[in-house]
């Protein structure tokens, strides 16, 4: 058996069709506004929170049964509709460039979903690749307890110290020292990490 190709995807500008407008697809679109990308949901119902975005200008909302048109111009396509064999002529209906993945049908499917804990700059993907969602949503939920929120800040932190260090620090081994050193629980739980990165500098070059 092959196993799964894991990616981070940049969709930011990008168009995604999802078709249909129910849970399922409610739960997919909050994932892809994060992203930046131009959702367009199809669907002649929507949750009450699916319709709150589009009101709210988040994403555009067209009232109406698929049609084949709905799929121009789209980088990715969601089929999430309660209808297995429309879900499929979604799918018959892509071209080859196109990604589409059909809610209910895992392997008929050009990619799935992961379960995400997102830190900022820091994404944990966790997939059963199908066997089990449901154990993905708890690994994910154990994963957030031991990444809590400080993680957010300190990966702003190792983003911007990583890019002053590697412009401004010539010398290859005390670029390595410090982009190691940063990267431990002293500057994890530190209350000042500016600092401290600037006491260990001052430690590192004399
Ligand atoms: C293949 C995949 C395709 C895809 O959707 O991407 C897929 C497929 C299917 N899911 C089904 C059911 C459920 N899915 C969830 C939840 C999540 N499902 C997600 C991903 C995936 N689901 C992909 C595989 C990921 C992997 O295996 O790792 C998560 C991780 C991400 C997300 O959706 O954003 C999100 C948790 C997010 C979080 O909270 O962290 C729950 C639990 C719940 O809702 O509480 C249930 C009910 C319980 C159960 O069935 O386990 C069914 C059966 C439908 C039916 O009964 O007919 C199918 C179709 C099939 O299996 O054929
Ligand atoms: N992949 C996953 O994570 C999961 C997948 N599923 C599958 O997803 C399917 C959908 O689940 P829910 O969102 O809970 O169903 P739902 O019944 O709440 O929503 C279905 C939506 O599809 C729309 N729809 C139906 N025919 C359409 C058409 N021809 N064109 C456009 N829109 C159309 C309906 O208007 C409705 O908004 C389920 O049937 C199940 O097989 C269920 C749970 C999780």
């Amino acid at each position: 058996m092959s196993s799964n190709y894991p990616i981070m995807l940049r969709l930011e500008g990008k168009k995604v069709v999802v078709i249909g407008g129910g849970k399922v697809a409610e739960r997919k679109v909050s994932g892809l506004l994060v992203s930046g990308a131009k959702v367009v949901v199809i669907s002649p119902e929507a949750t009450e929170e699916l319709q709150r975005l589009s009101k709210s200008g988040k994403m555009e909302w067209m009232q109406q049964s698929f049609c084949v048109d709905d799929l121009k111009g789209a980088f990715m396509v969601f089929a999430a509709t309660n209808d297995k064999t429309v879900n499929q002529l979604i799918k018959d209906s892509t071209e080859p460039h196109q990604l589409v993945m059909m809610v209910d049908d895992p392997d008929g499917s050009d990619f799935h979903l992961p379960s995400v804990v997102q830190r900022g700059h820091l994404s944990i993907a966790v997939s059963t690749g199908g066997a089990s969602p449901t154990l993905a949503k708890k690994i994910r939920a154990q994963l957030e307890l031991g990444f809590d929120e400080k993680y957010e800040d300190y990966l702003e932190f190792l983003f911007e110290k990583r890019k002053w260090i590697i412009s401004e620090v010539a010398d290859p081994a005390l670029k390595r020292k410090l982009l190691t050193a940063i990267v431990s629980d002293e500057f994890l739980h530190s209350h000042d990490r500016e600092r401290d990165f600037q006491l260990l500098y001052k430690e590192l070059i004399f």
